[in-house]
This record gives C-alpha cells, sequence and structure tokens, in this order.
C-alpha cells in the first residue's frame, strides 16, 4: 500500500515537476523557437522562482476575483487576521500549540473581539473562515443547508477510520446513511433502558469498591466503559465489557495493587486503546489540514489502529451476517425490541464495510461525547454542592432512593435537564465543527466561464448598516458553537456562569427564546444529532443512579498528574478559563486531560 504522503506527492507531482520541466526544456526551446540563447544560470533561476512566482499570480488573480465577485454582490471581504510571518505561518503554530496545550479558543477569542464574530484565518493563502454567529451557523446547518458540505477536505482526512459512514459523508450517500440508522433511535427503543441498567450499577458498584480501598476514581474513564459498553449492546449487542478490565489508580498512589487482567478483558482493553488511538490520530490530520498526508509519509498513521479495531469488530459483523444468512427471510421486516442498530441494518444491507462503517461512525458518536457531557456534569457538582444536591432532591422525590428511572421520570425532572444543557452550553461535546461551501465547478450542469463562483454566498453582518460577508465557493468554514455559547451579547453579562437556572427563570425568555440557533450542542437542521434523545436518557439514566447510590462528589486535586493541572497562568485569564480546576483538552470531541480523580459519598 502507498503511503498517504507518497500519494499526495504522486497526485501533486504535477505541479511539482514544473520547475524541472522548465529548468530542462527551457535552453533547447528557446533556441528552437527564436534562436535565443538562454544561460544555464538564468535557465536555473527561472525554474527555481517558478513555482513561488506562480504561487504569487494565482493569489493575487484569487484575491482580484474575490473582491470584484464581492463588490457584484454588494458585499464586503470577512476580515483577515493578519500574521506576523509570510503565510501566517505563525498563526497556524499559535493554533496546533493552542490546541495541544492551551484552554478551547486561545488564540481565537483576541481576533474575534478585535474584528467581529467572522474571520478569516487565511494560513498558507488558504482561507480558513470562523464564525461564532449564529446567524450564520443557522444558514450552514438549516436555511441554505444545501449550499453546504462536510466537503472532500474533510472526507479525504477521515475516510481510513470513518469510511464513507454517516459523519462522512454527503449527498446522496448521507442521505442513504441517515435513513438507514434513523428507525433505530424511534422512542421506543431508546427508552428501553435495561441495557443502562446493568452498565450503571456496575459504576456504582465499581465506585464503592475503590473508595472503600481508599483510592480516588478517575471518573472519565470510569464513565467511558459505561458509555462504550452501552453504545456497544445498543449497537452491536455485543458488550464490550470495558468495565470489567483493571481500573487505574491515581498517580500518586506508590505503590497500587498489583491486579492481572482476566484473559477475556485483554481483547477488550486493545480494542478500546485502538478505538481511542484512531480518532487521536483524525484528529492530528484535521488540524495539519489539507497537508496533513506529508506527516504520514512512511505508512498511514490509523492502519495499525485500525488492524485492531477489525480484529475485534469482524468476527462480530461476520455472526450477525451469518444469523441474518439462516434465519433468511423469516425475520425480515421483523424489526423491534432486542434488536441492535446490526441487526436492523442487516435488512437494508450485506456489505460488510457499509456495515464496519456505520458502526465505527456510531461509536464514535456515543461513546465520547456522552462520557464528556457526564464528565463535567460530575465535576460541577464538585464544584457546586448546592446543584448536586438540589439535582439529588429531584431524583429523591421523583424516583425515590432506589428503583431505577423510567423514561417519563426522566422527562419530567426539569432541573436535571437544566443542569445537562447549561454543562453542554459551557462545556459542548463537539466545540468546533467544520464544513465547505460547496463547490461546482465540474458539475456539467454549470459550464458558464464564471463557474468557480457558482454558490459562493454571502452572510449577513451582523449590523444591518453594513455591507453582508462574501465567501467564495469552496470556502474551508469553522464555526464554533463553544464561543457561541460564552457570548456575554447572546447570553447576558453571566454568560461565563455555571448557573443552570438560566434555562429555567427569565434569562430563558430574555435570551434563548429570542434565537433558538444560540444553543446547539447537538447541531441542527438535517444534520442534528441522531442520537440526541438516546444522549439525553442515557446520561440522565446515569446521574439518577449516581445520586441514589452517593449524596456529595469532591475532587481530588492531588491525584491530578501534575500536567493535567490547570498552568498557574491562567489563574489571571477572565471567565471560566481562571475558575475551572481541569485541563480540557480537544481532538474531534472535547475531553479532560489526564480524566476527572473523585472522591463520592455513600448516601
Ligand atoms: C452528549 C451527547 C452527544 C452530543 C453532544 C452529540 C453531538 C452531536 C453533534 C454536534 C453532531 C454533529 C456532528 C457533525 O456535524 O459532524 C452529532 C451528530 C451525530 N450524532 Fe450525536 N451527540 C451526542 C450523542 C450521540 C449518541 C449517544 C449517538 C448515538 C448512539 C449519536 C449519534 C449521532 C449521529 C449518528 C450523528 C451524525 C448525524 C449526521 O451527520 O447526519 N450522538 N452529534
Amino acid at each position: 500500500m502507498v503511503s498517504p504522503g507518497v500519494a499526495f506527492l504522486v497526485r501533486s507531482s504535477p505541479i511539482l515537476s514544473f520547475p524541472l520541466v522548465l529548468g530542462v526544456g527551457l535552453r533547447p526551446l528557446s533556441t528552437r523557437l527564436g534562436g535565443l540563447e538562454i544561460p544555464t544560470w538564468a535557465a536555473v533561476l527561472v525554474a527555481i522562482t517558478s513555482l513561488p512566482l506562480y504561487a504569487v499570480f494565482r493569489v493575487l488573480l484569487q484575491n482580484w476575483r474575490n473582491r470584484r465577485a464581492a463588490a457584484a454582490l454588494g458585499a464586503r471581504l470577512i476580515p483577515v487576521v493578519k500574521g506576523q510571518s509570510i503565510g501566517s505561518v505563525d498563526i497556524l503554530k499559535e493554533l496546533r500549540f493552542n490546541r495541544e496545550h492551551g484552554y478551547p479558543a486561545d488564540g481565537l477569542n483576541e481576533p474575534v473581539q478585535a474584528l467581529g464574530p467572522v474571520v478569516n484565518f487565511r494560513v498558507l493563502w488558504m482561507d480558513t473562515i470562523l464564525t461564532t454567529s449564529p446567524e450564520h451557523i443557522k444558514l450552514i446547518l438549516s436555511s441554505d443547508f444545501n449550499n453546504y458540505v462536510k466537503g472532500e477536505r474533510f472526507k479525504t482526512g477521515m475516510r481510513s477510520v470513518l469510511g464513507i459512514g454517516v459523519f462522512n459523508s454527503d449527498g446522496e450517500m448521507w442521505k442513504f446513511h441517515r435513513q438507514m440508522t434513523r428507525p433505530f433511535f424511534a422512542r421506543d427503543r431508546i427508552s428501553d433502558f435495561d441495557i443502562l441498567e446493568r452498565h450503571a450499577d456496575a459504576v456504582v458498584s465499581l465506585l464503592r469498591q475503590r473508595m472503600k480501598a481508599g483510592y480516588s476514581v478517575d471518573f472519565q474513564d470510569l464513565i467511558g466503559r459505561f458509555t462504550m459498553d452501552s453504545a456497544s449492546e445498543f449497537l452491536f449487542n455485543t458488550c464490550v465489557n470495558s468495565l470489567k478490565a483493571n481500573l487505574p489508580y491515581p498517580h500518586n498512589v506508590a505503590f497500587p495493587p498489583a491486579e492481572a487482567n482476566a484473559p477475556e478483558a485483554q481483547a477488550t482493553i486493545k480494542f478500546v486503546d485502538a478505538f481511542t488511538l484512531a480518532m487521536l490520530r483524525l484528529s492530528e490530520r484535521e488540524v495539519l489540514g489539507r497537508i496533513w498526508p506529508l506527516f504520514e509519509m512512511f505508512g498511514d498513521k490509523t492502519a495499525g489502529p485500525m488492524r485492531d479495531i477489525s480484529e475485534y469488530l469482524d468476527p462480530i459483523i461476520d455472526a450477525a451476517m451469518e444469523k441474518k444468512r439462516l434465519s433468511g427471510s423469516q425475520e425480515k421486516g421483523e424489526s423491534g425490541e432486542g434488536m441492535s442498530l446490526l441487526d436492523e441494518l442487516l435488512e437494508t444491507t450485506s456489505d460488510p464495510k457499509i456495515l464496519k462503517d456505520e458502526i465505527l461512525n456510531m461509536l464514535l458518536a456515543g461513546r465520547d461525547t456522552t462520557m464528556h457531557t457526564l464528565t463535567i456534569v460530575i465535576y460541577f457538582f464538585t464544584m457546586y454542592p448546592e446543584v448536586c444536591t438540589r439535582v439529588r432532591e429531584e431524583v429523591l422525590a421523583h424516583v425515590g432512593s432506589s428503583r431505577a428511572p423510567t423514561y417519563d421520570d426522566i422527562k419530567n425532572m426539569k432541573y436535571l435537564r437544566a443542569v445537562l444543557n447549561e454543562t453542554m452550553r459551557l462545556y459542548p461535546s463537539v466545540p468546533f465543527n467544520v464544513r465547505q461551501v460547496i463547490f461546482h465547478a465540474f458539475s456539467d450542469e454549470y459550464s458558464s466561464t464564471s463557474r468557480e463562483n457558482i454558490n459562493a454566498t454571502v452572510w449577513p453582518s451582523a449590523d444591518p448598516n453594513e455591507k453582508p460577508f462574501y465567501l467564495p465557493a469552496g470556502s474551508k468554514l469553522s464555526y464554533s458553537v463553544f464561543m457561541m455559547h460564552r457570548r456575554k451579547d447572546l447570553w447576558g453579562p453571566d454568560a461565563e456562569e455555571f448557573s443552570p437556572d438560566r434555562f429555567l427563570d427569565e434569562r430563558l425568555q430574555t435570551y434563548l427564546l429570542k434565537n433558538n440557533f444560540q444553543f446547539l450542542p447537538f447541531n441542527a437542521g438535517p444534520r442534528i444529532c441522531l442520537g440526541q434523545q438516546f444522549a439525553y436518557n442515557e446520561m440522565s439514566f446515569m446521574i439518577i443512579r449516581l445520586l441514589q447510590a452517593f449524596s456529595s462528589f469532591s475532587l481530588d486535586e492531588e491525584a491530578f498528574a501534575p500536567g493535567a493541572r490547570p498552568p498557574p497562568e491562567w489563574a489571571t485569564a477572565e471567565g471560566r478559563k481562571a475558575i475551572d480546576k481541569f485541563r480540557p483538552k480537544l481532538h474531534l470531541t472535547m475531553s479532560t486531560k489526564d480524566g476527572l480523580w473523585i472522591k463520592v459519598k455513600d448516601a
């Protein structure tokens, strides 16, 4: 297999070989055509400078075209964030550094404050537009949905893991996946809580065991196992059983008890680690953008983890296919309780590639998002014990201290829902998302001379007296719900405060109900999260079980590894960056660096 880097170079070879062809061919050609003798040094100089000159020419031409097209539409160009170095490479470096070591939106807040809610980070002369405006996000996700796609650039980077699954497809393929999976999220299916109950009980007893033994627990790790086990059983009827593998001990326990993992846990650990690593590799590609293949010259960095993932998943898919083959037409159409997503998918397709892609896409969607939200809810319980007490009172009033909650119990618990929403407002699982303005240049349908600007679009300015913004076709966009959820002009002066009541008191009317598109933890429009209701049920169920078992939660700051604590310089920052006691980490989704070490008190 050719590595992504080599494939990239081969694809780019026509342009990269241009200087060579020019260097070798210029002298004989000029002699033949015009009898002109070009000295060797001049031919070499022309060859060396040809590519940079061509690049400069293209950039200038593109800028001129954009200005002209914007003027023709009565629009203006999006303000560009100016870097200090050629091609604003310093901005790229800073963004990469901040992604690894900073707080989310470090390096983005300042330009947005200076230039407004939409800016263009023109790194390496390529437009990368960032918006934090609900009006623009509404256009992207809903009212002008057909003009935006995930885009080839994004999909190529994700393909080696997510294939052509629902997350990584556009157009007809995306519709096919969406139609295929939607029935599975019907209300009766997602309110069947048997699976959740078993795994939630395991979480509670593991917490109790560790407390009894006198150790703190990494709640993020523990709850990630809960969401992984629940999702795997729900999706493919086979529990990954990650809750059966041993829990880690805090870094400050000098001699943790020696515990060997049960043999059956080994395969689980390998699968879960491979899954986590594959997601990490994908997020690294996303940060590098178009040039990511150059960092994979010697091989596809997702190939190793994907081998381990396939080793685990392929037999499960094969067995389900075989079961389906043996049962034949008997079961056809009998979708209903007890059927996993995989069983349901087998009603539509028997293509193992599509089946695997879909399962992996759903696991990505279902594990890390709910893991993160539940982790931050518990973190907020440690920070705001009065909120924890109030949710607990609601739990005891609606469900009591022992019975498992039902769908209706959960639906009626308004404060719990407000706590979940407030958590997802401040720390949404998908803080940044990407799209591309669709580009139809190669469609036969559009063969006019100005075809590259078909699908160019405009966005309104916040100030109606200002001209709208012009976006060329093909522009790469990033929208940040993380930043939008913290805007004081949208949420009020207390936007950075954790206050679940804002979803219940007059602030709901004053702020949120004025503009539904300013709160989007699950996205909106045709691509809205398919698992939204499932996620609310799963998270509420787990919190209720925890609050029936435990009366309070506390943070064990000593148990956090030194590199996982917020650095001292954050203390002088504004807002939550100064207050919070964990370090957010950004990959495809958000998490906390090195987990969340807590202690719990039995109820
Ligand atoms: C707190 C929990 C969750 C949050 C915050 C969340 C958030 C999101 C967001 C922001 C998207 C849009 C992604 C994009 O545009 O690329 C999305 C899509 C999706 N989510 Fe969720 N999600 C959660 C849980 C789940 C669960 C538990 C499942 C299923 C088991 C799920 C299934 C999906 C699917 C299938 C999509 C793709 C929709 C499409 O592209 O058409 N999500 N989710």
